[in-house]
């Protein structure tokens, strides 16, 4: 679940409505997609899942209209883009692939600056762009920006993709399997600083995945498609986890959904254990013996910016004379935006089964535990359990014929 936050940024993405939208391939007997209507919200993911041709891919290309549909209209905010220029449809519209698809004989400038080129900004304008986009992306500009793309790791490649599909700020963004081709830790590298980038700009995203976890994680709402783009379930991740619409669904989210439920929260939303802190260069006896007034059987060495250095037991703490200024690599630390999932890993590999989170600059926030993550879990069953309010609405021609009455 994205948890963006809509009020202190601009929604700067825009609505994107399929009207009964079909799509039949020349040659195929059944529809690909069969009189599908979606609503997509303005500013929110929204994550299309579903077993392999189902048509997913067909109704992420009918957006941008790569692929043309055979009946229906799509509109983008207030206006109607079915018959406008596809070219120019689609320069309104980021596009992301699987492997990013680079153009290998470009430099990763060249790459990023496709359609400002194409929609003839000037040089310096786009030079700041690429510059700007690099930085959101998290790649050092100095660094990156004349290498070519067989010069860049896969994650890398991936993140300059999505550079090139935001160069424009177009206002929708369309991605298809954006991360399938990159290892589980980079995916879910990419996968956070997606959401980051998201709570700031507030684009309209719609992402194609096989990956049901990765729905959960980043959508606000899912789709769940069953063949000919029939929806089965269009609701939040919370709803679809705690409630699924039929056996389908129940078999398509597979088993451990308590455990996914663990990836809707993330670390900033729960309230956090309390640890007993030190500066370096301190006497350890005199963190060693408020640690044990607290109970604790850790305490947490700070630097001068209080970020954590270290958590030594309260044994090793005794062996300690002052507090040292090294920091230990293998601190297990989790970050605000982390998951409940990714801070448990994190908490088992840990021999303190537990983790130590820091906030925005790397400061010491607090500890996550266990008991911590069973408490959110509880609460969070209980509110998923209302149905939304502002449900958009996402159907098939003939759920409607069958709701009103008229079989037109
Ligand atoms: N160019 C095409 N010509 C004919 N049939 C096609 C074409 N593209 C897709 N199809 C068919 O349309 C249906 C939907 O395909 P689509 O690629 O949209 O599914 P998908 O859900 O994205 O699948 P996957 O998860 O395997 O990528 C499938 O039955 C597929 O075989």
């Amino acid at each position: 679940m994205s948890t963006s936050n809509a009020s202190t940024t601009e929604v700067s993405g825009r609505s994107i409505l399929l009207d009964q939208v079909t799509k039949r391939y020349p040659g195929q007997a059944k529809a690909a997609v069969d009189g599908l209507t979606l609503e997509i919200p303005a500013g929110k993911i929204v994550m299309l899942v579903g077993p392999s041709g189902c048509g997913k891919t067909t109704t992420l290309k009918m957006i941008n209209r790569l692929i043309e549909p055979t009946e229906g209209r799509i509109v983008l905010g207030d206006e109607d883009v079915t018959s406008i220029s596809g070219d120019e449809l689609r320069r309104r519209i980021g596009y992301v692939v699987q492997g990013a698809a680079l153009f290998p004989h470009q430099t990763v400038a060249q790459n990023i600056a496709t359609v400002p080129k194409l929609l003839g900004w000037s040089k310096e304008r786009i030079a700041a762009r690429v510059d700007e986009l690099l930085e959101l992306v998290s790649l050092d500009p100095n660094t990156y920006r004349h290498r070519f793309p067989r010069e860049l790791s896969g994650g890398q490649q991936q993140r300059i993709g999505v550079a090139r599909a935001l160069a424009a700020d177009p206002p929708v963004l369309i991605m298809d399997e954006p991360f399938g081709a990159v290892d589980p830790i980079t995916r879910q590298r990419l996968q956070e600083e997606l959401l980051r980038i998201q709570e700031e700009l507030q684009k309209t995203i719609v992402i194609v995945t096989h990956d049901f976890d990765e729905a959960v994680k980043l959508g606000d709402w899912i789709v769940v498609f069953r063949e000919g783009g029939r929806i089965v379930q269009y609701d939040t991740p919370e709803r679809i986890l705690a409630d699924p619409a039929d056996e389908f669904v129940e078999n398509f989210i597979g088993s451990g959904a308590g455990l996914k439920q663990l990836t809707l929260t993330r670390v900033r939303d729960v309230e956090l254990a309390d640890a007993v802190t030190g500066a370096a260069g301190t006497p350890a006896a005199e963190l060693l013996k408020r640690a044990r007034e607290a109970g604790h059987n850790h305490a947490v060495v700070l630097d001068g910016q209080r970020r954590p250095l270290r958590w030594p037991s309260l044994r090793r703490l005794s062996r300690m004379d002052l507090l040292p200024a090294e920091r230990d690599d293998e601190m297990p630390v989790v970050a605000p935006t982390a998951s409940l999932q990714d801070a448990l890993d994190t908490m088992l590999v840990s021999s303190a089964g537990a983790a130590i989170v820091t906030g925005r600059r790397g400061e010491f926030a607090g500890v996550i535990t266990v008991e911590v993550i069973m408490d959110a879990i509880t609460r969070a069953r209980e509110s998923a359990a209302e149905v939304a309010e502002d449900a958009p609405i996402g159907l098939n021609t003939e759920a409607i014929a069958v709701v009103s009455g008229d079989p037109s």
